[in-house]
């Protein structure tokens, strides 16, 4: 037998401690044709024997650039190559934008994998990846959540709490990844975009991360990798927290629809966990994230005297005091409508 490579026996190790993959999964690989997802599907073939998973490549094709029936056409010759089973999907409009394309490429990639029996999807994000993604959310004002970018796993959806993401090459840099699809001869697809210094991401990762690398820190991708990490533990936390204080302080109601929140436990609250309440409830309430200042809106009310109401949120919802109990109320007519069934008082 072929002794492993080195970034080989790395995984191996990484996928044992963190328990990843189990024996036997069943693992859809998703290749763009870079160098990481190159990187990864090799790994995963040379530790295939001894995990005994069943592996799969799927490709999505945005149709964005001139190349990309190319660039699919050359993962499928790799992927006969390796014998292993391999779909291209094809959007049938180009997604509009990056966030757009990845959102596609999550739904049509989870639907495949439900409709041929996977339970995982493997990603190549590397540290590179993560350090750049929490730089990049850093610079954009994000909290703690947005500093963990990447976690080594997650659930796709809640449509389908069975099938998880997961990315076995958090700990690799993009060098090693390079280096090892250099070493073993594989094919790189290059992809023109990602030198296209119109994108920020780009620039973030052509520019501002080597200038920091050469006056600050030469190690700054292991070091904001190892942030992503710490806090990915911290927001767990935090988490698991808020998740108690929520059930203690907001109560939904129907006809007409509304949430209930207690002032007091509101008032009780750490501040951290005041703002992660608040955000949650936000964001069930109004469907999309909340803003820093939408969620710092709702809890000034914790403090807020009987009858104090915020301006409207984004779709017109509105927040109102009331006998100890903050309602969050779709809308002013809803509003009414709770002063009629006087539980609005
Ligand atoms: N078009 C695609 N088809 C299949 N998987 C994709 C596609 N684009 C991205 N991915 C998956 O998401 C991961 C991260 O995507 P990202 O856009 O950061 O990487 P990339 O630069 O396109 O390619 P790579 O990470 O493989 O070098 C990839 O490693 C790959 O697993």
């Amino acid at each position: 037998m072929k002794p492993w490579h080195p970034l080989q026996a790395r995984l191996h190790r990484q996928l044992k401690t963190r328990a990843l993959l189990p024996r036997q999964s069943s693992i859809l690989i998703a290749v763009s044709g870079g160098q990481d997802s190159l990187c990864l599907a090799q790994l995963l073939m040379g530790l295939q024997p001894h995990w005994g998973w069943r592996l799969a490549i799927v490709h999505g094709d945005h149709g964005w650039r001139p190349d990309s029936a190319a660039n699919a056409a050359h993962v499928v010759g790799l992927a006969q190559q390796w014998q292993l089973p391999v779909w291209v999907e094809t959007a049938k409009v180009p997604p509009a934008s990056e966030a757009a394309a990845r959102r596609w490429r999550y739904q049509t990639f989870e639907a495949l994998a439900q409709q041929h029996g996977y339970s995982t999807i493997v990603t190549g994000h590397t540290a590179s990846d993560r350090a750049e993604t929490t730089l990049y959310n850093l610079i954009r004002g994000s909290g703690l959540d947005g500093l963990q970018s990447l976690t080594w796993t997650r659930s796709l959806s809640p449509t389908a709490p069975h099938l998880t993401l997961v990315r076995p090459l958090l700990a690799f840099t993009r060098q090693e990844t390079g280096c090892f699809c250099q070493e073993q001869g594989l094919p790189i697809w290059t992809d023109s975009s990602n030198e296209d210094l119109g994108f920020r991401r780009n620039r973030l990762r052509r520019e501002l991360l080597p200038y920091i690398r050469q006056h600050f820190n030469p190690q700054a991708e292991r070091a904001l990798a190892q942030t992503a990490e710490i806090v990915t533990a911290e927001v767990a936390y935090l988490d698991a927290e808020t998740d108690g204080w929520y059930e203690r302080a907001v109560t939904p109601h129907t006809q007409p629809s509304a949430w209930e929140m207690s002032q007091s436990v509101l008032q009780q609250a750490p501040l951290a966990l005041r703002r992660r309440l608040c955000r949650r409830l936000l964001q069930a309430a109004l469907n999309q994230s909340p803003s820093f200042d939408q969620v710092e809106k709702l809890s000034a009310l914790a403090n807020s005297p009987n009858g104090s109401q915020t301006d409207p949120f984004p779709g017109g919802a509105i927040a109102i005091v009331r006998q100890g109990s903050i309602w969050l109320v779709p809308s002013e007519d809803d509003a009414r409508k709770l002063y009629k069934t006087k539980q609005l008082r």
